[in-house]
């Protein structure tokens, strides 16, 4: 479970007073989630988020992050909300973490996702690069592929140990992503993450996005090639057409693809798999078993990384998209 840090009931009480929150009522650890530890609260005002800051999240990076969730909330978007204490800044210290309170959001991320889901998903993506467009902060991607080379070079020579012959194949796919990787598409603020337990559901309606803590400025394209990957493939890792076609849709329908970022999505799936295979790949080999963090599968993403080199246009995937307005 993702609560790695202890708070004692006087040190949260103490955080506490600086905010406008009325009377503490209680506190639970939430296990979901690995980055971060997360509690749920409960005072007189109602029910919070209060999210302590761990070591893989750059104290620099945070004013990016918690002012990105105000800039979205501010319009419109469904996304926690940053709660200011009484000197009106929305960050403080914790255990000795940074930490901040955030608004908490009604619903449920789903395992099994629809293909109705994921043309909830693609619109709400849609809709957050546009009410980013003008966040004026930025960040580079850290995990764009120019780190991905550097993060397979971490994992030490082990990738064998996950799979026979890995090690090569991730190499020769990485020298081609290398040469190919296109610049000059629309760029702007990506949420870079958005997996399914990132979004939420209450009744069938896409009730919120959560957890910005890999948004960055990037190709807005391959914030949805990320979403491709994340959201349409089936359990057994078979790709699914409805899906696809579905959140692709409804990206499309608040904000069209332009040409270039056609041509250019299948290659960017196939970064955006190797993203996450290298990520997945680097903490399978580094974070000890013995550890309460539950690692995720990185052949998962070999697996979609090997179909979605077979694709070399987006009809390939059985997608149609309408190209510009
Ligand atoms: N604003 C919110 N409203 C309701 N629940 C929330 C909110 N923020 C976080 N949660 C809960 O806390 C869990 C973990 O949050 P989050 O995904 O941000 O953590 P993380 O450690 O950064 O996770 P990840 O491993 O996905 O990066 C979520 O699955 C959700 O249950
Ligand atoms: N979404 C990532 C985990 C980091 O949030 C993955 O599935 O590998």
């Amino acid at each position: 479970m993702a609560v790695y840090t202890d708070v004692t009931e006087p040190d949260l009480s103490a955080f506490l007073e600086r905010y406008d929150l009325g009377r503490l009522l209680s506190y639970k650890g939430i296990a979901e989630g690995v980055e971060n530890s997360n509690f749920l609260l409960r005072s007189d005002k109602g029910t919070f988020i209060l999210t302590l800051y761990e070591r893989r999240v750059a104290r620099g990076d945070l004013p990016f992050f918690i002012g990105l969730m105000e800039h979205l909330a501010g319009r419109g978007l469904s996304c926690p909300l940053p709660v200011p204490a009484r000197d009106g800044t929305a960050l403080g210290e914790l255990a000795g973490r940074p930490a901040a309170l955030f608004t908490f959001l009604e619903g449920m991320w789903t395992r099994h996702p629809l293909a109705a889901d994921c043309r909830q998903v693609g619109a709400a993506m849609a809709r957050m690069h546009l009410a980013a467009a003008d966040f004026p902060i930025r960040r580079e991607n850290a995990l764009s592929v120019g780190a991905w080379r550097p993060l397979y070079e971490a994992c030490g020579g082990r990738a064998d140990e996950v799979a026979a012959g890995l090690g090569e194949e991730i190499q020769t796919e990485l020298g081609k992503l290398e040469a190919a990787w296109p610049s000059g598409l629309p760029a702007g603020v990506i949420h870079a993450d958005l997996f399914p337990d990132n979004v939420f559901f209450l009744s069938g309606e896409l009730s919120g996005l959560i957890d910005f803590y890999f948004a960055c400025n990037d190709l807005l394209a391959y914030d949805l090639a990320i979403a491709l990957c994340a959201w349409c493939f089936e359990p057994d890792q078979s790709f699914n057409v409805t899906k696809g076609r579905a959140l692709l849709g409804g990206y499309e329908s608040v904000r069209p693809l332009e040409r270039e970022e056609v041509e250019v999505f299948p290659l960017l799936a196939r970064g955006a798999a190797m993203r996450f295979l290298l990520t997945r790949l680097y903490d399978w080999l580094t974070i000890p078993d013995t550890s309460f963090v539950t690692k995720k599968d990185p052949l998962e993403y070999l697996r979609k990384s090997r179909f979605l080199r077979t694709i070399e246009s987006v009809g390939d995937y059985g997608v149609d998209v309408r190209v510009g307005r």
